[in-house]
């Protein structure tokens, strides 16, 4: 992709650390992380377990806090603010996918949906169900509107979750293995209706084990002991989803 030498990154991590202490001892689970991501881009964070995926998303979309370094969203200094204004700021400006969907299970498919609507109060509230409709239709199921979470398959799910992730039209989606518990065909559905959502300008980071989507990603990150062992671009091929021990590129 092509970004002027003027354009300011969308995200920005900058020596982020991340250190969790317990009875067990100290770990590092993140070490000295430095990351731009421009608007528009589709990142794939990849690497073995244990190697500090998870902790790399939940820091940079602000779900917790580093042990030191900085992360910048859209200009906004997110590891500065207060716990009372991230979650309604988190609301507007990241949609969140995760691995086992986490729909409220008491709540139609469409009052999912609303749910980040209401919490930052959006949209006019006559327009919520709406514009949840509206949604749900676009990623073709909306059919499924009123139903609870539990009759929906696995995909549904997921379709629905991302239709919660986009409900506040925010610029990024962070997703965290969001395909890691479908099947083969669902998942090529959905990291296509991801891929789409780039192309209509949404800014994905997405924690992934699929190797056979490199083709859809701007660059592929790699963590390795929870450090950066390569950025690549999706040129560089599944190569870039090698997590042994030595395979360490740099852009
Ligand atoms: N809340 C926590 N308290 C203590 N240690 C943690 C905590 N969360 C994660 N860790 C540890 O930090 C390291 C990185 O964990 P993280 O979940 O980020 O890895 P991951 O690459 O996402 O792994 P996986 O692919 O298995 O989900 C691991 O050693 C993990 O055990």
């Amino acid at each position: 992709m092509t970004t002027s030498a003027a354009a300011r990154p969308l995200m920005v991590l900058r020596d982020l650390s991340k250190r969790y202490d317990s009875s067990a001892g100290s770990l590092m689970a993140l070490d000295g992380i430095n990351l731009e991501v421009q608007a528009g881009e589709f990142v794939a964070v990849v690497g073995k377990s244990g190697s500090g995926k998870s902790t790399l998303l939940n820091l940079a979309s602000g779900i917790d806090t580093p042990s030191s370094g900085e992360v910048w969203i859209d200009g906004a200094a997110v590891h500065g603010m207060r716990q009372s204004e991230l979650a309604r700021w988190r609301g507007r400006h990241l949609g969140i996918v995760f691995q086992f969907f986490q729909l409220l299970p008491t709540l139609t498919v469409a009052e999912n949906v609303m749910l980040p609507m209401d919490f930052c109060a959006t949209y006019p509230a006559r327009q919520r169900r709406a514009r949840a409709l509206a949604l749900l239709e676009q990623l073709d199921i909306g059919a499924q509107t009123d139903k609870l979470p539990s009759a929906l398959s696995g995909g549904q799910q997921q379709r629905a979750a991302i239709a919660r992730a986009l409900a506040n039209d925010a610029p990024i989606l962070v997703a965290d293995e969001p395909t890691g518990n479908l099947d083969s065909d669902t998942t090529r559905q959905i990291m296509q209706l991801f891929a789409g959502l780039v192309e209509q300008g949404k800014t994905v980071l997405m924690v992934t084990h699929e190797r056979d989507f490199s083709e859809y990603f701007t660059r592929v990150v790699t963590l390795a002991d929870g450090r950066i062992g390569s950025i690549g671009a999706p040129r560089d091929g599944v190569a870039g989803f090698d997590t042994s021990a030595n395979r360490v590129r740099h852009a």
